[in-house]
């Protein structure tokens, strides 16, 4: 590119040269009535070797920089994808980690050109050693013709002249406008790389990205879509590139008609020295000098900003997850025969920015393949318990032991393959049943049946078979884009407008999520946060009958343990143990007979309920 980059920049004088000698002829021939024919063929097809040699570097120096420049973008964005997804909730609960990530977005964006830089990358300081190359050799010419035979009143016309168009082209101020012309396929193609992209950027859908481990999923479609897309936009330009048109636009007509208007000025100097050609390559030169010295301090202002910008990107893929144990420390997890044992001590929690704690001493022993059930007022702290004991979030005093071992020394996505869970704040997103039930266990996620065995399960197959398109209709949900599974639309010439669902239809949806992977035998644990809130009576039943069946081998003996909160104090009274949350605390542990028995705050709700 470098050695491309300062050839390129030399062309523009040589141009200027050879349409000067045709200019020269052309005046010497209207001067002396004589049309030297030969000569100005000769000329003429100088330029046209010197125009199909132009175009044919240029048009390799193009294709070259397009293809150096779609890499770089996409390990920019690629990188982009990559530490916005590794990074955790607690990291990105830092305000100075959300100032970094600011930056560097705005960094990849000027790359994408989709910034206020323009179309500016690293990549374009090449740019600077052509446009520097094409200074100097626009300066050469100026100072050889100034210091050579060119007489005073020629410059000051020139000058005069040559400013005229750079002025009024900086008082149109022209605006670019970008091409629409894009077929289905690219739109498809652009739809699923938005759409992956803001799912990584998503803070509602973070929860689920850590527990299903949704990064690696969402970077390869990403991806995918992304390198399809450059390829396209690759073919485009070389559509574009068509070799006639750039010969005719080469042609810079406009340069040799202008050295017509001023044959008058030729004719008062005519007994001057100075040729129209040369006066033409004067003006051309000067002309050429003002736009690069514009463009030039243009690019390295830009150059310099971006400098500040390339830091908090490099910083930014330096990120190291809050959750990630320090790899002298890291402890693989070992899953137990009889589910995950839990034993909570003297745990306290805060959430950043906030005064009061959301936990506080909480104390809480559960045994593998124990079913609990949390519950308490609104703002008790259940929710942030189970996000704490999901590692979603971190917790500040105190600790938790999962199967006996200190749960900060798993890695994060080690422990989450053990775990399922339905989140209160699940996220509904704007893709098929499929997609969305799939993205509860990515592997499955294309296998029809295994998504129909987990719809099946939660109770919601009833619901996708009334759908107009079953397992394959498009639904309505926060995320905004319409595509399957894959993140295409899907197949027909009219996509159909996204299906909506009630509240507690979302929640068959999303138990369906979580059910992807309950059955599989390493996962050890099942939250489930008021996942029956919007379910009617019958739903709630079967629900709870499913857990029983789910969570107990061929033989009925306990292989999961299963934490859910609810609300519900009649399906709470299931569970083998109930807690009772009161501001940030577990005031009241045990079986529901014990805690009637106790006839304390849980013994008042229970009654107050029946
Ligand atoms: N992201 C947050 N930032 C600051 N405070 C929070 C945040 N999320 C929750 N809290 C606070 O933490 C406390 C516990 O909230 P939590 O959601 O755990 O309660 P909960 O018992 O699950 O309530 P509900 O029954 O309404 O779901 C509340 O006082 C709440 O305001």
């Amino acid at each position: 590119m470098l050695v491309f980059d300062l050839v390129r920049g030399a062309l523009p004088a040589f141009r200027g040269y050879s349409q000067a000698l045709i200019i020269d002829e052309v005046q010497k021939s209207v001067l002396s009535g004589h049309f030297a024919v030969n000569q100005l063929m000769r000329r003429a097809l100088m330029e046209l070797l010197r125009m199909v040699g132009e175009t044919a570097l240029d048009g390799l120096a193009s294709s070259n920089e397009n293809v150096v420049h779609a890499s770089a973008r996409f390990f920019v964005e690629h990188a982009q994808l990559e530490y916005r997804l590794r990074a955790d909730l607690p990291t990105l609960s830092e305000a100075t980690v959300r100032d970094l990530l600011q930056e560097a977005d705005i960094f990849v964006r000027s790359f994408n050109g989709f910034s206020s830089f323009g179309l500016f990358s690293p990549l374009d300081g090449m740019r600077i050693v052509s446009l520097v190359s094409e200074l100097l050799s626009h300066l050469w010419i100026l100072s050889s013709l100034t210091f050579g035979a060119t007489p005073l009143p020629v410059i000051l016309v020139s000058v005069i002249l040559s400013a005229m168009p750079c002025m009024l082209s900086w008082a149109r101020n022209p605006t670019k406008t970008w091409g629409t012309r894009v077929d289905r396929l690219e739109a498809r193609l652009a739809a699923k790389q938005d759409a992956m992209r803001h799912l990584a950027h998503s803070d509602a859908f973070r929860p689920e990205i850590m527990l299903f481990d949704l990064g690696p999923w969402i970077l390869r479609s990403w991806a995918r879509a992304r390198k399809a897309l450059l390829g396209l936009e690759r073919r485009h330009d070389r559509a574009e590139r068509d070799v006639f048109s750039k010969m005719i636009s080469q042609l810079y007509l406009s340069g040799a008609f202008s050295a017509f208007e001023h044959i008058p000025v030729l004719l008062v100097l005519n007994n001057s020295t100075t040729s129209l050609g040369t006066f033409t390559m004067y003006r051309n030169a000067l002309q050429s000098l003002f736009l690069t010295s514009g463009t030039l301090i243009h690019t390295l202002r830009m150059a310099f900003q971006s400098i500040f910008l390339m830091a908090a990107f490099s910083a930014a893929r330096q990120l190291r997850p809050r959750l990630e144990p320090p790899a002298e420390r890291v402890v693989p997890f070992r899953p137990a025969l009889k589910g995950m044992a839990i034993n909570i001590r003297d745990l306290s929690f805060t959430y950043p920015g906030s005064n009061n704690p959301s936990l506080r001493s909480v104390d809480l022993t559960v045994s593998a393949g124990e079913a609990v059930a949390i519950v308490g007022c609104n703002g008790s702290g259940k929710t942030t318990l189970s996000k704490v004991l999901l590692r979603i979030i971190d917790f500040g005093d105190g600790e938790i032991l999962v199967n006996g071992i200190d749960i900060r020394r798993y890695r994060p996505q080690d422990y989450h393959a053990h775990v399922t869970a339905v989140f209160q704040g699940f996220s509904k997103l704007s893709t098929s049943v499929q997609g969305n039930v799939g993205v509860g266990y990515v592997p499955g996620m294309y296998d029809t049946d295994s998504v129909q065995s987990a719809i099946d399960l939660a109770g919601a197959d009833d619901l996708v078979r009334s759908l107009p398109d079953g397992v394959q209709t498009i639904l309505d949900g926060d995320v905004s884009y319409h595509t399957n599974c894959e993140g295409f639309p899907a197949s027909g010439s009219v996509p159909r407008k996204p299906h909506g669902l009630s509240g507690g239809e979302w929640q068959r949806i999303a138990i369906s999520r979580a059910f992807m992977r309950a059955r599989r035998p390493e996962v050890q644990l099942l939250v489930f946060d008021e996942p029956t809130s919007s379910l009617d009576a019958h739903a709630q039943k079967q629900f709870h009958d499913t857990i029983e069946q789910i969570s107990r081998d061929s033989d009925g003996n306990r292989t999961k343990t299963v934490v859910f909160i609810t609300h519900r104090l009649s399906t709470a009274r299931r569970a083998d143990k109930i807690a009772m949350m009161e501001s940030g605390t577990i005031t009241e542990f045990g079986t529901h007979e014990q805690l009637l028995a106790l006839k304390g705050r849980y013994a008042a709700m229970y009654h107050a309920s029946i």
